[in-house]
């Protein structure tokens, strides 16, 4: 397996991070929507590991249910199994305690999961524009939607067809091209400690 958010095989166990005891700051989960290249995975796992929190990837963890990766649960069973086991998987991990939740990009496109994400968690979208997504997802082959053709076609659809249901998240944070792992991850926290307002219910005071 390559770095966080790049999946050659099934993922690791779930809620990784610094934090397996505890939920350091975050008292509510906070769930990662965008799609495939916005960073949710990579910058998700920084984000949990400055809030002290564990990190789940629900890709990770159909994966890991399934026994075998994304691209060969569409080839054997087809895209509307994996949407399934993404909703069910997404669910579980919700009634656990709070953790820092990366989603797969169609997650937030089912309204039982939106649902349950308002009910239980903060949502927080991380919109990147089309040449940010293009080239983040440039060369990689696990990802089978970008396997149907022209990437940069199909992830214009997808901007068109899911920037609109995005938007129902409770927090907005643009994907910047040029910006670390590290800076994303602290202007989500900004983001959050601004939605909330000063003792909300998702981050405890910052120690
Ligand atoms: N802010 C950033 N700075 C530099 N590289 C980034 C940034 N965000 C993401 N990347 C890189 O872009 C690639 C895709 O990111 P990532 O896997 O986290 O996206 P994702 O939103 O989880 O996508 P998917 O929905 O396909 O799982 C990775 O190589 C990651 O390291
Ligand atoms: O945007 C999507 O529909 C997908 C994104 C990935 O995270 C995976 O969940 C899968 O490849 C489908
Ligand atoms: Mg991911």
């Amino acid at each position: 397996m390559g770095e966080t958010g790049e999946r050659d095989a099934p993922g690791p166990p779930a809620a990784t991070g610094p934090a397996e005891a505890g939920t350091g700051r975050l008292l509510r989960p906070v769930v990662l929507i965008g799609l495939m290249g916005a960073g949710k995975s990579s910058v998700g796992q920084r984000l949990a590991d400055f809030l002290g929190a564990p990190f789940c990837d629900s890709d990770n963890e159909v994966e890991r249910a399934a026994g075998m990766t994304i691209a060969e649960i569409f080839e054997r069973y087809g895209e509307a199994d994996f949407r399934a086991g993404e909703r069910k998987v997404i669910q579980r991990l919700l009634e656990d305690r709070p953790l820092v939740l990366a989603t797969g990009g169609g997650a937030f496109m089912n309204a039982e999961t939106r649902a349950t994400i308002a009910g239980r968690a903060v949502s927080v979208w991380l919109r990147a524009d089309l040449d940010t997504l293009v080239s983040r997802t440039a060369g990689r082959t696990h990802r089978p939607l970008l396997n149907r053709g022209n990437p940069r076609e199909i992830l214009g659809r997808l901007v068109e067809e899911r920037y609109p249901v995005y938007a129902e998240a409770d927090c907005h944070v643009d994907s910047l091209r040029d910006q670390s792992h590290e800076a994303m991850a602290r202007r989500i926290i900004a983001a959050l400690e601004a939605h909330e307002g000063p003792g909300g219910p998702v981050l405890a005071p910052a120690g």
